[in-house]
Order: C-alpha cells, then sequence, then structure tokens
C-alpha cells in the first residue's frame, strides 16, 4: 500500500467473516478503518446480517465460498490490499474428521497464502491460537506465559495440530515475493479462549444451567486458571494489526502475538459464571462434585459413545478427554508484545466486556425460552 494510502480506499478481505470472531472483525473494520473502500465478506455460510451493512458508505461485498477451493479463494483475494484470515474449523467435539479439520485449517490457510502470492496482495493477518502452544498432552500449566515463554508444545488432537502448522505456513511465507514484485508481510495473532457476544458454548452452557433449574455443577478445581479474552478487543488487535503491518512490516512481519486484554485470570467455570451467575445461574461446590477419576471415564465413555453412535447420529458432548485435559489444565498469557509493536490496548474495558456479554447471555436465553 504506497503513500497515497492516506487518499487511497483500500480493500480489505476477512475469511470466515461471518463467523463469532469474524463478524465482530468486519464490524469493527467498518466502524474504526476509515481507509476502507471495499469490505470482502468471505464465508461458506453467509449470515443474513450482512444485509444490514451494505447501506453504508464502504461497498461490503458477500463472498459465499470455500476456503479449501483455491480458485475461490484466489478470486476473493484478487485485488485485496489486506486479507484478514479467520474462517477455520472451530472443533475439539469430533463433530468433523481429522482430515477434514486438516483440509480447512492447514489447506485451506495455503490458499490464502497462495492467493495472496499470485494476486498480488502483500498483508496478511492470521487468526491463530492459544492451542498452538498448548495445554501439551503432558497437562504441563503455561502459567501467565508470554510469545517467549519457553514451553513444550506437543499436540495429538487434530484442531490444534491443524492450527500449528497453518500458523508456521504463515510466518514461513512472510518475505515471499508476491506478484509486482513486493513482499508478503504476513504475522499470526493467537486469542486465547475467546468469549462475549456470539459465544455459542457460553450460550450452551447457560441453556444447560436453565434445564438444570438455574444449577451447574463444579467439574474443574478453581486453582486451574484458563486465559479468557473478550470478543471485541481480539477484533480490534486484528484491525489494529492489519494497518500496522505496512507502516511496521520490518518488525511485524512473521512475528506472532497472544490476544490479551483485562479480563480476569480464573477457571474455565468462575470465568463463565462471571455472566452466568447475573443470568441466575449458580455454581454448584466449592471444589469438584466428582473425583477426577470419574470425569476421565465419562470422558472417555462419551469418546466411545461416539464412535459407536458415529454411524447413526452426531453424539458430541462437551466433556470429552480432550476438553477435560485442556480445561483442567492451567494457560493464561500475561504480555504486553501487541503493544510494544504496534500500540495495541483493549478497546473494551474488563467491565464493559462483562455487561456486554451478560447482556447477550440473557437475550441468548430468552430466545431459548
Ligand atoms: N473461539 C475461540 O475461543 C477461539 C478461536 N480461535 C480461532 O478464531 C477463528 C474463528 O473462530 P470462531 O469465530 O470461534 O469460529 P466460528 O466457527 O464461529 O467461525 C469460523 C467461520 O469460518 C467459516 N468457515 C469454516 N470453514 C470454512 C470454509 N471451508 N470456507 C469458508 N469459511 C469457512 C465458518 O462458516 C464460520 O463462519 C478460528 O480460526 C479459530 O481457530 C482462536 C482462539 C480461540
Ligand atoms: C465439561 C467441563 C470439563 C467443561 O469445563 C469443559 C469446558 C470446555 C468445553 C472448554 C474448556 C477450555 C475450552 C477451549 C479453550 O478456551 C481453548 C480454545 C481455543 C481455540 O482455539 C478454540 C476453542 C478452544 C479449544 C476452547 C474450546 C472449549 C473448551 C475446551
Amino acid at each position: 500500500m504506497a503513500d497515497s494510502a492516506q487518499a487511497q480506499k483500500l480493500v480489505y478481505l476477512v475469511t470466515g467473516g461471518c463467523g463469532f470472531l469474524g463478524e465482530h472483525v468486519v464490524r469493527m473494520l467498518l466502524q474504526r478503518e476509515p481507509r476502507l473502500g471495499e469490505l470482502r465478506v468471505f464465508d461458506r455460510h453467509l449470515g443474513p446480517w450482512l444485509e444490514e451493512l451494505k447501506t453504508g458508505p464502504v461497498r461490503v461485498t458477500a463472498i459465499q465460498g470455500d476456503v479449501t477451493e483455491a480458485h475461490e479463494v484466489a478470486a476473493a483475494v484478487a485485488g485485496a490490499h489486506v486479507v484478514i484470515h479467520t474462517a477455520g474449523l472451530v472443533d475439539v467435539f469430533g463433530r468433523a474428521s481429522p482430515e477434514t479439520i486438516h483440509e480447512v485449517n492447514v489447506q485451506g490457510t495455503r490458499n490464502v497464502i497462495e492467493a495472496c502470492v499470485q494476486t498480488g496482495t502483500q498483508f496478511l493477518v492470521y487468526t491463530s491460537s492459544m492451542e498452538v502452544v498448548g495445554p501439551n498432552t503432558k497437562g504441563h500449566p503455561f502459567y501467565r506465559g508470554n510469545e517467549d515463554t519457553l514451553y513444550e508444545a506437543v499436540h495429538r488432537h487434530p484442531y490444534p495440530c491443524s492450527k500449528a502448522l497453518a500458523e508456521r505456513l504463515v510466518l514461513e511465507a512472510n518475505g515471499r515475493e508476491v506478484h509486482g514484485g513486493l513482499p508478503l508481510v504476513t504475522c499470526a495473532l493467537r486469542p486465547t479462549g475467546i468469549y462475549g457476544e456470539g459465544h455459542q458454548i457460553m450460550r450452551d452452557f447457560y441453556r444447560q444451567g436453565l434445564r438444570l433449574g438455574g444449577w451447574l455443577f463444579r467439574a474443574i478445581p478453581a486453582s486451574v486458571e484458563h486465559g479468557r479474552v473478550y470478543v471485541g478487543n481480539v477484533a480490534w488487535m486484528h484491525v489494529l494489526a492489519a494497518r500496522e503491518l505496512e507502516r511496521r512490516a520490518a518488525l511485524m512481519g512473521g512475528q506472532v502475538y497472544f490476544c490479551y486484554d483485562g479480563s480476569p485470570y480464573k477457571s474455565y467455570e468462575d470465568f463463565n459464571m462471571e455472566f452466568l451467575g447475573p443470568c441466575g445461574l449458580q455454581l454448584v461446590g466449592a471444589r469438584p462434585l466428582l473425583p477426577y477419576w470419574v470425569l476421565v471415564f465419562v470422558a472417555a465413555l462419551n469418546a466411545l459413545l461416539q464412535w459407536l453412535l458415529r454411524p447413526l447420529v452426531l453424539y458430541a458432548p462437551l466433556l470429552n478427554p480432550y476438553t477435560l485435559a485442556v480445561a483442567n489444565t492451567t494457560f493464561t498469557v500475561s504480555t504486553d508484545k501487541a503493544q510494544r509493536h504496534f500500540g495495541y490496548e483493549p478497546l473494551f474495558s474488563w467491565e464493559d466486556s462483562r455487561t456486554r456479554t451478560i447482556l447477550w447471555v440473557q437475550a441468548a436465553g430468552s430466545s431459548a425460552q
């Protein structure tokens, strides 16, 4: 993007733009990216809400497409100045096959990179994940670590494996020559557990609590810290990284950044209660009500049932060996790398993030009645 970018209106492409995070990125770009001339929203499933965005000054182009189809990606990328690649299969519940997860998350990312190179798009921001780092299969805690913390990243599950490989592809692509002779500049953002308006797992917990008469039962010790970050701040970090990637290419190119904000360090269940409590639910037990080995047994039983029932019906409960292991292992980040490298500061305070999420849960829950 030459110096004339200040006058020149830019074309952004957001893949996965109709997802939980993607929608917030789309709306944040429209609200806070003054250079935006056209916003392309690429997703396998387009949301009806996109129509309301087409009445503003920015041209919003909805593209129904599949990142595993290289030609569809190339057509969407052609002419874009910036690509924010959030599309992915976020599946740790066994809903999709390992092959499908790899095809979408790895081959889909490879297709985005090659499309940038072939069509001359210079700037690519990739939505990676904390799971690229951990928790590892050995259950080692990652306690308030940062991007430089030494940690044995060992994965077996298809999802973290796919995210780690995709991130590596993006970072290795930094500096490749794109069509026109300029270098590709890439970076990867690693959110921890994202929460906020549109978080389906939070909605599922709320509905589960309503079905159980307002009670949720503690399964994980309160001492196990699990990093969480508000979706609006994750979206803001994407917008800012995309904006600064040109000016600070030498510093940011090929770098990874954890996504962080002022959200408190709590266990996954206690953190959820920050929102579910004000919505009328109560978490039973100061400590787990069941011994860990019982949870391990139930998780294994769920995995066996999923395998047995697969030919007939998809059985994909929240509790499986992987989700239990992740929930039961401390993983929190404490870093300021994004602040140092591109001036990121959370846009939403913890109090504001909490209020917005509570209001959404209440609305989502009432629609469930
Ligand atoms: N939800 C979370 O806690 C975290 C998510 N992430 C990452 O953030 C990104 C977005 O995640 P979420 O918004 O939570 O997931 P999501 O499932 O709500 O959104 C993903 C979007 O990608 C689209 N998509 C999936 N396969 C596609 C394909 N083949 N072609 C085109 N579009 C496709 C989906 O239709 C969906 O709109 C993912 O890359 C995920 O790995 C990273 C850390 C935490
Ligand atoms: C049933 C209980 C054990 C309950 O506490 C299980 C919670 C479990 C569904 C979640 C606990 C940790 C979550 C994951 C974590 O936030 C990291 C993630 C990063 C991503 O990139 C995608 C989502 C996820 C894997 C997230 C998924 C839900 C949990 C496993």
